[in-house]
């Protein structure tokens, strides 16, 4: 399997190189050369198999030769060993055609676990057998920055320095990442939105003597291998509610548009995929994008669901690649002039594509709150405010047959988000024993302004300190 960039400058490589490239040098996001196919036929063998071995068995075909289908399997089967619930991934149903995927049973309760608790063991699979180290630099509004360093921590050939926006995260969710005191992680609290961290990150990877000197890789959804991870699940849903032989929808809490994308790749690899509802808060650029072609920057604004406070959602890049044709060209010059203007012209029979399949739905810090209530009062489903936006953009959205399933992905354990919980409530949803300490361990970050030099220096310091 080969990759390419969306912005078609950078060259192909196979998944290898795209796992330890994670942003293409050309500042853009790489995707499949083309998309493997499976048959009804196939899909249909697949139904029922243990979620490790249905995740190893839909990745081998963008891992390609980097890794035979046993070493795969046994990759998949530790990452997931440590989950919470023995079917790694639950369906619960809500409602006669409600159905809530529960992604948050990994160590660090958020979907990323996912995709994390695979990618640290592929990079260290890959690091071994090359004899390299890299340093890991990531954004994150709360989920990722957590998940990345539980995946990484005290592993020998990595280094992880994270950027999260100072003060914008839930106090469980900073705490996950800065009381972690391996001598390889390294988290920074970045004076502004979670935009300017991403805005650092890709600098980064676009200083091309520092990239290199530090041999930088990225955990962010700009990592290829972070969607191959995450496409698993959404097959998994629909084959449990008997895709391929009928249609669902999703209903995915969107934030850098990677977790829908995953979404959006189970249907271009055969199953049939009817409809993808992205929810929103207040930072409603997709909502706004889907309803009006409106791709229009505003203020990043604090909210109940912070890991949900982005403007500039890094994956869209891929969506808009294939809206556009593949055009490369297009692509890039779209992306240029969204950064230098703050508004994305996407083409009217590009957009109209878009809103074929997808639908949005942004709701605010009160409609968040009556949702979690509405599912406890009614369901007695306590929702984190994530997967509560997801909830009520899929009645909001949900197609007009009946038949058709809607799925939500449940994005985050409510007790990560306690105060928004307990205010809808009442209850106060407690962290897992193993996590009960949290409150009380010792935290250690240090405060930079948002300004590359300074965290560069910060990076190499780090790096250089754990290298010798
Ligand atoms: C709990 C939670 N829900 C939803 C999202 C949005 O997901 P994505 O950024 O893949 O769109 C995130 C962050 O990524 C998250 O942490
Ligand atoms: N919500 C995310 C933001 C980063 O998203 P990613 O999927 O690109 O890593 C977070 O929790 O950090």
């Amino acid at each position: 399997m080969l990759y390419l960039s969306t912005r078609g400058q950078a060259a192909p490589r196979d998944f290898e190189g795209v796992l330890l490239a994670g942003l293409a040098e050309d500042g853009g996001l790489f995707l499949p050369a083309t998309w493997p196919v499976l048959s009804p036929a196939e899909w249909r063998a697949l139904r029922g198999l243990p979620y490790p071995e249905l995740a190893a068995r839909l990745m081998q075909p963008f891992i390609g030769e980097a890794l035979t289908p046993a070493t795969l399997l046994g990759l998949t089967e530790a990452a997931y060993a440590g989950f919470g619930s023995p079917a790694v991934a639950p369906l619960v149903q809500l409602d006669h055609r409600s159905f809530i995927l529960e992604l948050f049973h990994g160590p660090t309760l958020a979907f990323k676990d996912m995709a994390m608790q695979l990618l640290g063991r592929l990079f260290d699979q890959v690091l071994a057998r090359r004899g390299e180290r890299i340093t890991i630099v990531g954004a994150t509004s709360g989920d990722t920055g957590s998940a990345a360093i539980e995946a990484c921590r005290d592993r020998d050939a990595i280094d992880i320095v994270i950027l999260h926006p100072e003060g914008r995260t839930s106090e469980v969710q900073r705490r996950q990442m800065t009381t972690v005191l391996a001598g390889n992680v390294a988290n920074l609290a970045v004076r502004g939105s979670f935009d300017d961290c991403q805005d650092l990150v890709k600098a980064m990877f676009n200083d091309a003597p520092f990239r290199q000197e530090m041999r930088l890789a990225a955990v962010n959804s700009i990592n290829w291998a972070r969607i191959a991870a995450q496409i698993p699940y959404y097959a998994y849903a629909a084959l449990s509610l008997g895709a391929p032989d009928r249609p669902v929808a999703f209903s995915v809490p969107t934030g850098n548009f990677g977790n829908v994308l995953a979404a959006w790749a189970v249907r271009e690899m055969g199953l049939p995929v009817e409809r993808l509802i992205v929810g929103s808060n207040r930072n409603d650029i997709l909502a706004r994008f889907l309803a009006a072609n409106d791709m229009s920057v505003k203020g990043v604004e604090p909210s109940l669901s912070p890991s949900m406070d982005i403007q500039v959602s890094s994956n869209f890049e891929r969506l808009l690649f294939e809206l556009l044709g593949r055009d490369a060209a297009a692509t890039a010059e779209t992306m240029r002039r969204f950064r230098a203007e703050g508004r994305m012209p996407v083409p009217e029979a590009a957009w109209r594509r878009a809103t074929e399949l997808f639908r949005g739905v942004a709701l605010d810090d009160e409609a968040t709150l009556a949702e979690i209530r509405h599912l406890w009062d009614r369901a007695g489903y306590l929702a984190d405010p994530h997967t509560a936006i997801g909830t009520a953009a899929a009645r909001a959205a949900a197609p007009r047959d009946p038949a058709i399933p809607v799925v939500v992905a449940a994005t985050a354990h409510p007790a990560k988000f306690p105060d928004a919980v307990a205010r809808a409530t009442g209850q106060r949803p407690p962290l897992p024993p193993r996590l009960a300490d949290l409150p009380a361990r010792e935290e250690r970050f240090s405060v930079l302004p948002a300004e590359l030099d300074a965290v560069e220096d910060f990076v190499r310091a780090h790096t250089r300190r754990n290298r010798g």
